[in-house]
């Protein structure tokens, strides 16, 4: 009898779509399944349509899910496959982060033809990011550096990289790696002094929470300590409210079982930062992640949130 196969969903970028065959690969290798049990369905996503804009500008993270998540939970799809770090925190209601891959190196990396390190760059370099996050991690220590908008797919921005649009730029190793672009970086950096974004590295497949049959099908290829970490870190993001206008960066480390946690929150100039630090059992992840945001919301005192809305 010929199953139905499974209906993947994935945006079509080629880190997407890399993501999205690393699933299925490992979907058929841990059942046995042959390639034709799966299905990928690409789709398009508004925040794929505008490269223009900064994200923060256009309405955020859920602009790149939408179709995807509406497919989903029509049951048009089974499941969908993203960054995790692209996730907002809050998901349709009947969705879910149903498993996480085991997570790549999460640190970000320094892509420049004319330095080797961030700190090395000449006085007033131009470094392209779209990402509040790093620009705020730039400033930090090089407040002289000015960071102009760099969106698009990586490919479009290491080839404005190319032209000398900018001196440098920042990329997440783990989609370099992806991409078998790794050759690339020059520097990868310290993620005491330039944290990653909550999730970076680690692909997360959503589904419908009441669909037993693929919880079934994802449970074995679920990374445990992955999946603690990265509920921490969400738990971190939401507990900020993570709008895409914060700069919030979030590092959870598994070690058997128990985690430590560090989280760091900055004004978009990189002139005021606060950060956190926590440890415990990982069954206390969430609560962890959660405890965390509330010490750097109190840290921040009130307005820190606001000053720059
Ligand atoms: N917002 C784009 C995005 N989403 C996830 C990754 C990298 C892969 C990952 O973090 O798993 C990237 C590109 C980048 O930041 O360099």
């Amino acid at each position: 009898m010929q199953m139905k196969p499974y209906r993947i969903g994935t945006r079509g970028s080629p880190l997407a779509l890399a993501q999205a065959y690393e699933t299925r690969d490992r979907l058929m290798a841990a059942h046995g399944l042959p390639e034709d049990a799966f299905e990928i369905v690409v789709l398009s996503s508004k925040g794929d349509r505008i490269t223009d804009r900064a994200l923060s500008e256009i309405g955020g993270k859920g602009l790149f899910t939408e179709e995807i998540e509406e497919q989903l939970s029509g049951g048009q799809l089974d499941l969908a496959v993203h960054s995790s770090k692209d996730m907002a925190t809050a998901l349709p209601e009947g969705l879910g982060l149903v498993a996480f891959l085991e997570r790549e190196d999460p640190r970000d990396a320094f892509i420049s033809p004319v330095a080797q390190r961030l700190m090395d760059l000449p006085q007033n370099a131009v470094v392209g990011s779209s990402s509040l996050r790093r620009q705020a991690l730039i400033r930090r220590l090089r407040p002289d550096i000015e960071v102009i908008i760099f969106r698009g797919q990586v490919d479009t921005r290491l080839r404005k990289l190319e032209a000398g649009e900018v001196h440098a730029t920042l990329l997440a190793y783990a989609g370099l790696k992806r991409l078998g672009k790794q050759d690339i970086i020059t520097d990868l950096f310290d993620p005491e002094s330039f944290p990653p974004a909550p999730g970076q590295g680690a692909i997360c497949i959503e589904a419908r929470l009441d669909d037993t049959r693929v919880a079934e099908l994802l449970a074995p290829i679920d990374h445990a300590e992955t999946h603690s970490a990265l509920l921490c870190e969400r738990a971190f993001l939401g507990s900020l409210d993570g709008s895409c206008r914060t700069p919030i960066a979030g590092h959870a480390r598994v070690f058997g079982d128990r985690m430590s946690f560090y989280g760091m929150i900055l004004t978009p100039d990189g002139t005021v930062w606060h950060e956190v630090r926590s440890e415990g059992p990982t069954s206390d992840a969430e609560a962890m992640g959660l405890a965390a945001g509330a010490e750097a919301r109190a840290k921040a005192g009130p307005g820190f949130f606001d000053s720059w809305a």
